[in-house]
């Protein structure tokens, strides 16, 4: 077999974050392609000595014994490498497929390589979207048979299978234009999985799990993005390894400074979360960092993904900026309207659940009763804020006209009555009537069904007639708006 390139050999062992990434940087730099499955094996071999079974260190003495970074061999990764290709080429058998663009049923072969040689244990827990988690243990999420049946394309010559990804799946295009598609793994639980059909049932249901059409599709650099980005650097739920979340945040400034980030809104956002953590000086801060992950929304995706708007939200939430992070759940608000909801959607319902019944909840509990910090109080008075509140209602009701299946329930409409209840009187007086601008034209079927989704939400608001409509007045580019406030907070 001819195993992987010497070139790469050269780097091994690896002994230290920066080993790690001069293997991924010559890699990235050509002149072949990044080979995916090395690249998998060595990440997730990595991720899985820094971050499972780990005697937790009581004491310090405990720091200095333990090697703070795994060396990892060549004859380990050569072994885990030869036994991947072995699988793949020994499993399929490329003289019945002789077109130069693959075909559906090679694509549904590939996957069936990798779906046929998984456990059937549990899939949901960490640590189990790398080959390495394929290869020492059969186990793989649903990511990472995506990403394993793109890294198998790559072993078999087929450079015209790409992975896709949406905000909660991911699946396969491949053909002579790249637009043929096809699902190569699971969803959620207890959903049937559709491996080998085509998405564009899917798409058609306008459901934010396929984001309308708008999936980020990936070439060979971005899909190395995607393996960085899903590594995890979690111990359990109260612990990181730094090392592990270091070498992660060191690959991904890596990948953005190749370019490999720009089409990528979440492969920003977890950058984002990682300087939040442990800011690199002379890098750029948390929220332009965010703040790209949303022009890159806006650029490449027509302003179809929600979680850019929700990384941001839920910076400026930690940094108690209440203001800044409610305008931009009324952004993400603004996103998921253009969607119908359907049954498999519910991470998205979750998020917003969340932002509702829980964050803007404790924000105006905060506010209320710190009456000390003046310009946190002001909240409460501050008109644009209750509009924000309300368009963040009314992106949602929006979002379950035309659905399937409901959104809103009783217990959204007594969060939503109790937050708006905390603002002032006068302020909620101020909210001014207009003709709801619909600037993109979305979902607005015709006048009566605004009238009759006003007259509705009007319905659903009812605390009292002061309540009113909110015209968005600064709609047009959720950009301007999150940057002008930015601006505003910054000079006062
Ligand atoms: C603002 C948030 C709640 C924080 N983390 C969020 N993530 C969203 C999902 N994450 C991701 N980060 C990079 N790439 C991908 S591709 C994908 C779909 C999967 F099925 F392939 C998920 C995902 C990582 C973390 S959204």
């Amino acid at each position: 077999m001819a195993g992987f390139r010497d070139r790469a050999k050269k780097h091994f062992p690896l002994t230290d974050i920066s080993s790690v990434i001069n293997l991924f940087k010559e890699q990235l730099e050509g002149p072949d392609e990044p080979n995916l499955a090395l690249l998998s094996i060595v990440l997730g071999c990595i991720e899985n000595t820094l971050t499972l079974n780990r005697a937790i260190s009581t004491n310090e003495d405990d720091r200095l014994l333990r090697p703070i970074f795994p060396v990892v061999d060549l004859s380990t990764v050569d072994a885990l490498y030869t036994k991947f290709e072995t699988l793949v080429k020994g499993s399929v058998d490329l003289t019945k497929y002789t077109g130069t663009f693959s075909s559906r049923e090679l694509v549904k072969k590939i996957s069936d390589v990798i779906w046929s040689s998984l456990s059937r244990s549990f899939k949901d827990k960490a640590h189990l979207q790398s080959l390495y988690s394929f290869l020492t243990g059969n186990k793989l999420d649903c990511f990472g048979v995506a990403f394993g049946v793109v890294a198998a394309s790559q072993l078999l010559g087929r450079n015209d299978i790409h992975l896709s990804l949406s905000e909660d799946h991911a699946w396969v295009v491949f053909g002579e234009d790249g637009t043929d598609t096809a699902e190569v793994t699971w969803h959620g639980k207890g959903n049937e999985d559709k491996r080998g059909q085509s998405i564009a049932l899917s798409v058609a249901e306008k459901s934010w799990l396929y984001l309308n059409g708008h999936p980020v599709i990936c070439d060979r650099n971005m899909e190395v993005a995607a393996l960085v980005s899903a590594a995890n650097p979690s111990i359990n739920m109260m612990t990181d390894s730094i090392e592990m979340g270091a070498l992660q945040q060191e690959l991904l400034w890596l990948l953005y400074d190749k370019g490999h980030l720009l089409k990528y809104p979440m492969g920003l956002g977890n950058l984002g979360d990682l300087e939040e953590i442990s800011p690199n000086p002379g890098r750029p801060p948390p929220l332009a960092i965010f703040q790209e992950a949303i022009s890159s929304a806006i650029k490449y995706y027509d302003n179809h993904h929600v979680y850019p708007y929700t990384y941001m939200g839920g910076y400026l939430y930690r940094k108690r900026r209440y203001k800044e992070a409610i305008k931009c759940w009324a952004e993400a608000s603004n996103v998921i309207r253009k969607f119908n909801y359907t049954r498999e959607d519910e991470e998205i319902y979750k998020e917003f659940l969340e932002i509702s019944n829980e964050l803007i909840p404790n924000i105006v509990k905060a506010v209320s009763l710190n009456t000390t910090d003046r310009v946190q109080m002001n909240i409460l008075y501050n008109p644009e804020v209750y509009g924000d509140i309300l368009r963040f209602y009314d992106g949602i009701c929006e979002w379950e006209e035309g659905s399937s299946t409901p959104v809103l329930h009783v217990g959204w409409a007594q969060h939503l009555t109790f937050s708006l209840n905390k603002f002032d009187p006068r302020t909620r007086a101020k909210i001014d009537v207009g003709k709801d601008e619909d600037e993109d034209g979305e979902k607005e079927e015709n006048d009566e069904n605004d009238n009759e989704s006003e007259a509705r939400l009007k319905e659903e608001l009812k605390t009292d007639n002061r309540n009113k409509l909110l015209q968005s007045k600064e709609g047009k580019d959720p950009l301007k708006t999150v940057l002008e406030d930015l601006k505003k907070e910054d000079s006062s």
